[in-house]
């Protein structure tokens, strides 16, 4: 397994994030854990400010918070001085909770309800980015309304289909994200918000998708956007004051992920941005959720029960599965992983591991290499932080994990383990059954 951020084997032979030994962290805060590794949460942020920095285009960094959202790690995001994507009123809240500044927020999401437009309105996010052309509509008429004006960006769909997994594609002509460019729906949304009296365009966005190693896309991407600024401008005198072009940076989870390093990546962007906008610029914001807090994740399970079927595979279960992780079951995840109480041994014998969901295709890394494997021992896949917390589920009654921060050979919960009575807490049974329910909640 790679040892990614502060992750290293100590002297005793166990794994080791933040200083913390991770044996002794599953002794104090349970199994499974989640424990994210703050140094380089951190480390990353400011790898990426110092990328843009390093470029004579006005970049702006914000984190796509859909990838691991806690009060916590807004309180990260807000020290490190980025903006934040949100997609939900949740989201919105748990920012809003964490007193992350509104006025550094923006709202994304396809379907936003009439409650989270007028949550969004009335803690004063940034930017409301619009998706089509019924909640523009919708937002104009509560803008009005409330007597409000409403700054916009519109998610325009730049027609690219990136080299990803289908279900992680957002920028091909038949998704469900944005304004279409090629059948002409991005410029008539444009030329409607024009004459708004309430919704004040400020620019675009697109996002092509996520886990892309191909800079290409992006590329063909911002170029589309560029020939649509084009035309706004000669058809209609607009020019954008922001140009978000999204998020998606590709991250090592094993060692055939072979992604550009942001510095390069950052670089492209910035040659094609400098190339499109000799005079003027809008400020170029990037958005990225997995770059940031992926490789800062690591879960730690421990090892169950065990069936060998000769000459076939030898299953391992841990305590977690697809309700912790469901990024294998649905993505065709590749994940690496090594005993963490035993991470100096040689990893000799190849083995599948399996979750504790009743599902067939509850596995997390359907082929990893580990020493001989003792019920009792722990387990670490690294690689977690992004969409596993935030993706989690409550499949078959299981309490999601704890959250640990670690860093400097502290740990703080910074998200409780379940409990069954959280699991049952919102239960309600009906008075007529309630007599059969003599231990009811
Ligand atoms: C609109 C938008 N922005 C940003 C992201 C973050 O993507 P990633 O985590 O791949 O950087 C996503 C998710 O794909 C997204 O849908
Ligand atoms: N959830 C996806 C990423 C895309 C989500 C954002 N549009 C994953 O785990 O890879």
């Amino acid at each position: 397994m790679f040892l990614h951020g502060t992750s290293k084997i100590n002297n005793h032979g166990h794994l080791e994030i933040g200083g913390c030994d991770t044996t002794q962290l599953i002794q104090q805060f349970g199994s499974p854990l989640y424990v994210m590794d703050e140094a380089n949460i951190r480390k990353q942020m400011r790898r990426l400010k110092h990328a843009c920095e390093q470029s004579s285009v006005p970049f702006r960094v914000a984190y796509a918070s859909k990838a691991f959202n806690t009060v916590a790690m807004c309180r990260i995001v807000e020290e490190e001085g980025f903006l934040l994507d949100v997609v939900s009123g949740g989201e919105l809240y748990t920012a809003m909770k964490a007193d992350f500044p509104a006025d550094r927020v923006y709202f994304h999401g396809n379907n936003k309800s009439i409650d989270e437009l007028n949550e969004a309105i009335s803690h004063g996010v940034c930017y409301i980015v619009v998706d089509n052309f019924i909640e523009l509509t919708m937002l104009e008429d509560i803008a009005k309304q409330r007597g409000k004006i409403v700054p916009i960006l519109f998610r325009i769909t730049p027609g690219v289909e990136a080299h990803t997994h289908n279900f992680v594609q957002t920028g091909q002509e038949d998704s469900k994200f944005g304004f279409d460019l090629s059948s002409g729906q991005a410029d008539q949304a444009v030329q409607y918000v024009l004459g708004s009296s309430h919704l004040v365009l400020k620019g675009f966005h697109s996002h092509i998708g996520s886990q892309i190693f191909d800079a290409n896309a992006f590329a063909v991407a911002i170029n589309r956007l560029v020939e649509l600024i084009g035309r706004c401008h000669v058809n209609f005198g607009f020019f954008p004051t922001v140009l978000n072009i999204g998020g998606g940076f590709g991250i090592r989870y094993t060692s055939k992920d072979t992604p550009q390093p942001i510095e390069t990546i950052v670089k492209g962007i910035s040659e094609i941005i400098e190339k499109s906008f000799p005079d003027q610029c809008p400020e170029i914001w990037l958005e990225p959720g997995r770059w940031i807090i992926g490789e800062s994740g690591t879960t730690l399970y421990t090892i169950g029960t065990m069936k060998e079927i000769p000459n076939i595979r030898k299953y391992i279960a841990v305590d977690g599965g697809l309700a912790d992780n469901p990024r294998t079951a649905l993505y065709d995840a590749k994940y690496e992983a090594l005993l963490a109480n035993r991470a100096n041994e040689e990893a000799g014998e190849l083995v599948s591991i399996a979750g504790k969901c009743c599902e067939s295709g509850d596995m997390l890394i359907w082929d990893v290499h580990l020493p001989p494997v003792k019920s009792g021992d722990l387990l670490a896949v690294s690689c977690t932080g992004a969409y596993n917390y935030s993706m989690a589920s409550n499949y078959n009654r299981l309490p999601r994990p704890a959250v640990v921060l670690v860093n400097e050979g502290e740990a703080d919960v910074i998200v409780e383990r379940e409990t069954y009575q959280d699991i049952t807490k919102k239960d309600k049974v009906p008075s007529r059954l309630l007599k059969q329910c003599a231990n009811h909640i």
